[in-house]
C-alpha cells in the first residue's frame, strides 16, 4: 500500500514526540477556508436559529454549556457545530440555510482528512506490529469520525476554553484561525507552531489502547488570547468502528480492556451523544 508524503514523517514524530503536524495542501487550504466562512456566517446568528440547527449523534448545532473536558461543572468556552458522513443526508433538511451550507462545506473537507487520518492510522499499526491486516481497516474511520467547529464564548485573556484532556478518539487533527491550543506534557505547556496551513495531529486513548501503550494519548488545553476575537477552531475526531478495534499489540496495557466499549462510551464522558454501534 502506498503511503502519501508526509505519512511516514508524521509517524515518526507521533512515535518519537507524542504529536505532529500536517500541511493542507492549497485545494484543501482554500475549501478549510471556506468552510471557516461558512461557519463564522452560522455562529452570528441568533440563538433561536441556531438551535433549530440540532442533528443526532452530538452533530449540527450545541450551545455553550454541554461539552466539557471532564468536569461538568466547568463546561469548554465554546459552542459547536459538528458535522459527520451519518448525518450528510439529515443535514439536507436543516431549517436554516447557514446551518445546512456549514454541514455541507464541512463534508467538502471530512473525506480528505478521514483518508489522511487511516494513512497515518496504517502507518502507526505498521510501526508496532508487522502482521495487522490493513485491508480490513480500509473505510473503518468514516462512519466514526466527525468533523466540528469550536467558536469561543468571549473570556479574558489566559482563561482555560478547554481545560486539560486528552480527546479518548484515534487520532485528532486540530486547525485554529487563532492561538490558543497547548500541549501538555508531564510538566511542561508548549504551543505548537499554528499556520493556516497545517493542523496538529494529536493521538488518543484508542490509539493508545490499539497500540498496546506504545504511543500516549496526548493532553492538551485551550486558553484564551483576545477578550473581544472570537476564536475559530475545526477538529477531525478520527475513531475506528468498533468491531475493527482488534489490539495491534498485546501488552499489560490492554490485555483486559474492551477498546470497543470505550468508543461506544466516550462522547458520553464529555457529555455529548455519540454514534450508535451499526
Ligand atoms: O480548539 C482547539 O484547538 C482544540 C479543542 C479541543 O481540544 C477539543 O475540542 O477537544
Ligand atoms: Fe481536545
Amino acid at each position: 500500500m502506498l503511503i502519501a508524503p508526509g505519512i511516514e514523517a508524521c509517524v515518526a514524530d507521533i512515535s518519537k514526540r507524542g504529536w505532529s503536524s500536517f500541511a493542507l495542501s492549497d485545494d484543501l487550504q482554500r475549501k478549510v477556508s471556506t468552510a471557516y466562512e461558512a461557519a463564522a456566517t452560522f455562529f452570528d446568528l441568533d440563538e433561536k436559529s441556531k438551535e433549530a440547527c440540532l442533528l443526532p449523534y452530538g452533530c449540527g448545532y450545541t450551545p455553550f454549556g454541554r461539552e466539557h473536558s471532564g468536569n461538568p461543572a466547568l463546561p469548554d468556552r465554546v459552542e459547536i457545530f459538528a458535522a459527520s458522513a451519518r448525518t450528510q443526508d439529515l443535514a439536507l433538511d436543516l431549517p436554516c440555510a447557514a446551518g445546512c451550507d456549514l454541514h455541507e462545506r464541512m463534508m467538502e473537507v471530512f473525506r480528505w482528512f478521514e483518508m489522511t487520518a487511516e494513512d497515518i492510522m496504517r502507518g502507526v499499526a505498521r510501526m508496532v506490529a508487522s502482521d495487522v491486516p490493513e485491508q480490513e481497516l480500509t473505510g473503518g474511520l468514516h462512519r466514526w469520525s466527525q468533523l466540528q467547529f469550536n467558536r469561543t464564548i468571549l473570556t479574558e485573556p489566559g482563561q482555560f476554553i478547554n481545560t486539560a484532556h486528552e480527546d479518548g478518539h484515534l487520532l485528532t487533527f486540530a486547525h485554529a484561525n487563532g492561538r490558543g491550543l497547548e500541549i501538555v506534557t508531564g510538566l511542561s505547556v508548549l504551543e505548537p507552531d499554528r499556520t493556516s496551513s497545517a493542523f496538529t495531529v494529536m493521538p488518543g486513548a484508542i490509539l493508545s489502547l490499539l497500540t498496546g501503550g506504545e504511543i500516549r494519548p496526548l493532553y492538551h488545553q485551550v486558553r484564551a488570547h483576545s477578550r473581544s476575537e472570537h476564536r475559530l477552531s475545526l477538529l477531525f475526531f478520527a475513531d475506528l468502528d468498533p468491531q475493527l478495534c482488534k489490539p495491534w499489540k498485546i501488552t499489560p496495557a490492554n490485555r483486559d480492556v474492551d477498546i470497543a466499549s470505550r468508543i461506544l462510551g466516550n462522547a458520553g464522558r464529555f457529555g455529548m451523544d455519540g454514534f450508535p454501534p451499526d
